[in-house]
């Protein structure tokens, strides 16, 4: 039989009463509880009344027991009954997050758990005995190829790990029976991680992106048995060694908060602890393994608060021991006689329990349900009907036993039985049997519309918390989309007025500039018409010198039809802009120097001052060059 030990948590600050009630659990004595549904509970709403469930445990230990009294009961008899006569063993603990189960295996410096004082026991009983490592190496390496690491090496950096041992005496009277003194011991650990269902080395360092192999399971050459393939195994010398070792693996365990527990792994941890026995001269070594796992704990989402990842490692959890589960309720079933088909290639964790021969009846198993007093009952519960499973399962690990528990052996037993009795008394028994078989199947009944009820409340609230989240996503994202939106049509609006400003200011200095050259020129022009008209004026007067005003015209001509040809060039050139009145051609006009053609002697005539005395053309720049110069700015940009 599977042994099933229960520990009942310690509650902060609590006071060592006599009261055996602790929460909803009272213990009943050394190896029952009771568990009554409180108020709150589902199970309280579903049967509208209290309800109470009676379990027995081979040893019950109380929130006053301390961790050497679950070492003393659990793991000292697993050391000294398998592990010095060459079998393996198994230990393996259950129950819902933050119930106690990393804290029974590994506990703190000052009160070390289960593995620590295994570790010390083991180290306490082949004092004198130890194998070095190249010795035990020499012969090791025969059995299997995997990858061997030295303690000392491997540890030369990490700091010393003090834990508070307890005495050799205390040892001593533990156990009283010694190894054989004939060989020499050596102690090997490797730690496998299974994590999302899927089996890490914990000793192998992740990639720089924190990548890392998953192993997988591969028979055994020495035994029919599968073992992690690939897995580091470390030899350690010395207890202090070892703590290092195990405290630096912790670390290196996923876990992280949740709102059941501030430290919640999340990834089942196996602590493999191989001993090697040898006799060099005989060129003889045997090895077994104690196989101390910590398995992560069962979490309702809706208690842990969790979601995304952790959403996802917590349903793989929950996954891989409902699957342990099965395989515990099939492996009783199988016993009672009916078969029963054992899903455990359905996770890795049962995988890897049942092929390395615990669960399927070759090694010495233990298992540890830890329980919270104060925590969820529903939760609380579910893992004691496990364990009920478990009670139940008698390992095939002898001959004997698998014959008591074979279904020819059950059919002769009842054939012999009633040869003795009478045929009224077997009928008893048999409806006796019936009913308890229809008791059984009732309450499994009543447990799987339980959890059935449970499971669609909780993956109601699952799903509309997600879709809470989504929209919530959806929403921030479209609102983000909107302001950046908006800062961006800001920013191009701001530049478009800086531009335009800009062009408005060279636009104003240009029409400045063609202002002033406009102005100059109707200054000359003005000032050309005066002198015509006074030469015109004069030349009248002086009918004598015709031919002189004639030459005198036509020189004006020509100086006046470049002019307003410059005039309606500048014209083109700035659209139709007209500020002064299309010059008209000078009748006659007599010019100050003699530049005409058919220059003939004239009297000297009064001259009429002018203000601005104009250029001869070809002194005069090109009117064009002028206006280019201020027209820079293209009107049609804008
Ligand atoms: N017997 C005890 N005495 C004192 N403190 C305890 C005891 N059991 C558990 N605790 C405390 O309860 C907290 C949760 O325990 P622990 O981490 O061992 O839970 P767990 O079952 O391993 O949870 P998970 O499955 O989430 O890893 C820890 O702070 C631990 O110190």
């Amino acid at each position: 039989m599977i042994q099933t030990f229960l520990r009942v948590k310690r509650a902060p600050h609590q006071k060592e009463d006599a009261s055996p009630t602790y929460g909803f659990v009272t213990i009943l004595n050394d190896d029952e509880i009771i568990l009554e549904s409180p108020e709150d509970s589902h199970a309280f709403r579903v049967s509208k009344a209290k309800t109470s469930e009676k379990t027995s445990f081979s040893k019950v230990f109380s929130p006053t027991c301390s961790q050497w009294d679950v070492f003393v009961s659990i793991c000292a008899p697993l050391l000294s009954k398998s592990l010095f006569h060459m079998h393996d063993a198994l230990l393996f603990t259950l129950g819902v997050s933050g119930a106690g189960k990393t804290y029974t295996l590994f506990g703190p410096q000052d009160h070390p758990g289960v593995v620590y004082l295994a570790l010390d026991a083991l180290f306490y009983n082949i004092r004198g005995r130890e194998a070095s490592f190249p010795v035990v190496e020499s012969l090791r390496s025969k059995l299997d190829k995997c990858k061997i690491l030295e303690g000392s090496k491997y540890l030369k950096n990490e700091p010393s790990f003090p834990i508070n041992v307890p005495s050799p005496d205390s040892y001593a009277s533990l156990f009283p029976e010694k190894p054989d003194q004939s060989f020499q011991y050596a102690i090997y650990l490797s730690f496998s991680e299974i994590y999302n269902d899927r089996i890490f080395d914990l000793l192998e360092k992740s990639s720089f992106f924190g990548h890392r192999h998953a192993l997988s399971l591969k028979k055994s050459t020495t035994s029919d048995k599968k073992s992690v393939a690939g897995i580091q195994k470390v030899y350690v010398a010395d207890p202090q060694e070892a703590f290092r070792l195990v405290y630096k693996v912790l670390q290196l365990r996923k876990s992280t908060s949740t709102k059941s527990n501030s430290v919640s792994s999340r990834s089942h941890l196996v602590v493999s602890i191989e001993l090697f026995r040898l006799q060099p001269a005989k060129n003889h070594i045997e090895s077994c393994q104690l196989d101390l796992v910590d398995l992560a704990g069962s979490e309702r989402t809706r208690s842990a608060e969790t979601s995304g990842l952790l959403l996802r490692e917590g349903a793989s959890i929950n996954k891989s021991l409902l699957t342990l589960g099965q395989c515990l309720e099939a492996l009783r079933r199988k016993h009672d006689g009916r078969q029963h088909i054992i899903p455990f290639r359905q996770s890795k964790l049962t995988e890897l329990l049942f092929h390395s021969g615990h669960l399927s009846g070759t090694a010495r198993t233990c298992m540890l349900v830890n329980i919270d007093p104060l925590g969820s009952f529903d939760e609380n519960a579910q893992v004691m009907r496990y364990s009920a499973n478990a009670r139940e399962i008698i390992p095939t690990h002898s001959s004997y036993t698998e014959n008591i528990m074979s279904p020819s052996f059950l059919r002769g037993a009842t054939h012999s039985k009633s040869a003795q009795s009478s045929n009224s008394e077997t009928i008893l028994l048999q409806s006796e049997q019936l009913q308890r078989e229809n008791e059984c199947l009732r309450q499994l009944l009543a447990d799987a519309d339980s959890e059935m009820v449970n499971l669609e409340y909780e993956i109601r609230e699952q799903m509309t918390r997600e879709m809470e989240e989504r929209v919530s996503q959806v929403e921030q994202t479209f609102l983000n989309r909107m302001l950046e939106e908006t800062a961006q049509g800001i920013e191009y609006t701001d530049q478009k007025i800086e531009k335009m400003g800009e062009w408005v200011r060279r636009l104003q200095q240009g029409n400045k500039e063609k202002d002033e050259c406009i102005a100059h020129l109707e200054h000359i022009i003005e000032a050309l018409q005066e002198e015509n008209n006074n030469k015109e004026t004069n030349a009248l007067q002086d009918t004598s010198n015709i031919h002189y005003i004639d030459n005198n015209r036509r020189s004006s001509r020509k100086l006046h039809y470049e002019d307003k040809q410059a005039i309606e060039e500048a014209h083109n050139l700035h659209g139709k802009r007209k500020l002064w009145p299309e010059p008209t051609l000078l009748q006659s006009s007599e010019t100050e120097e003699d530049e005409g053609e058919g220059k003939t002697e004239i009297a000297p005539k009064k001259k009429t001052p002018s203000p601005l005395k104009p250029l001869s053309p070809s002194k005069r720049p090109p009117i064009t060059k002028m206006y280019s110069q201020t027209a820079d700015v293209d009107i049609n940009q804008l």
